[in-house]
């Protein structure tokens, strides 16, 4: 069972500072008849660096989603910090989300993907701007500071006027780093950040996403850069069609791994 979130009678949730920030528990999930999550359980602390590892297929983006609200579970219990992913529980019952309440829950959320997903038609400083400046509450004055403040954050302070096409793919994922952040997410999601990068704009994504780590934020990582997740992650986990096949210390798992599949996956993206 995962830690309990405790109702103190007024809309305040207060969160349980020691349940996992992620918690999955024989989570299942289908498209149609294709099973693609066939029992996952896995545990993310808080504060600590989840690195997910497979071959094409197996199931990495899929789980990521399902984490994001973005999917459905079919089968099983995920919670994020403490809270049941897709239900909340009313005096023993539990009740399906409503959209509205999911959209409160994906805040919580940072992700990025493998493709920047910015808006083409707005600055580096409107893009991570956008999401804070709808929140209740933000001026635009604020909204404008923190996000000057994102971008000297992730090196790019003097590209706060420059479009998406005037960026490279690094300065772009860069910045889609510092929009998913402008939230203040609890947890960062990150899909192949790197993958579409070319070779020489890889490092400093790397550096920020190591900056994010070092002050303690809670990632999990779908990647193939198997050096990051040595010296980054606190956990490795080698996925394969739908299950973990094999998790733990990432200089155990990631140099010297018990499952055949594993190596052979390691000897391939070496
Ligand atoms: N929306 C969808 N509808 C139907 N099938 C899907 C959908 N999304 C993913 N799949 C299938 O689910 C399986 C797992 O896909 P997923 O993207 O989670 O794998 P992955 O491990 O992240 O792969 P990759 O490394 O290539 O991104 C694949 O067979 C894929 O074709």
């Amino acid at each position: 069972m995962s830690a309990p979130t405790v109702h103190d009678g007024s809309t305040r949730t207060v969160h349980d500072e020691s349940a996992p920030m992620v918690r999955a528990e024989g989570v299942h999930k289908r498209y149609g008849k294709l099973e693609v999550l066939k029992g996952i359980d896995l545990t993310v602390r808080r504060g600590s660096v989840c690195c997910l590892l497979g071959p094409s297929g197996s199931g990495k983006s899929t789980f990521l989603r399902c984490i994001n609200h973005l999917d459905k579970v079919d089968g099983g219990r995920l919670t994020v910090d403490g809270e049941l992913v897709g239900y909340r529980q009313q005096g023993g019952e539990l009740h399906e989300l409503r959209e509205r309440e999911v959209a409160e829950r994906r805040r919580d959320i940072g992700m990025v993907f493998q493709r920047f997903n910015l808006f083409p038609h707005m600055t580096a400083l409107e893009n991570v701007m956008e999401a804070p400046v709808r929140v209740a509450g933000t001026t635009k004055a604020q909204a404008r500071e923190e996000a000057r403040h994102l971008l000297e954050r992730v090196g790019l302070d003097d590209r706060a006027g420059h479009y998406p096409a005037q960026l490279s793919g690094g300065q772009q994922q860069r910045v889609a780093i510092a929009r998913a952040l402008a939230m203040k997410p609890k947890l960062m999601l990150f899909d192949e950040p790197t993958s579409a990068l070319d070779p020489e704009l890889v490092g400093d994504v790397l550096d920020v996403m190591r900056q994010l780590a070092d002050e303690g934020m809670t990632m999990v990582v779908v990647t193939h850069e198997i050096g990051f997740a040595r010296e980054v992650g606190d956990t490795a986990v080698f996925m394969d069609e739908g299950v973990i096949i094999e998790t733990g210390d990432p200089c155990q798992v990631l140099v010297e791994p018990e499952q055949e599949r594993t190596r052979a996956f390691l000897a391939k993206v070496l």
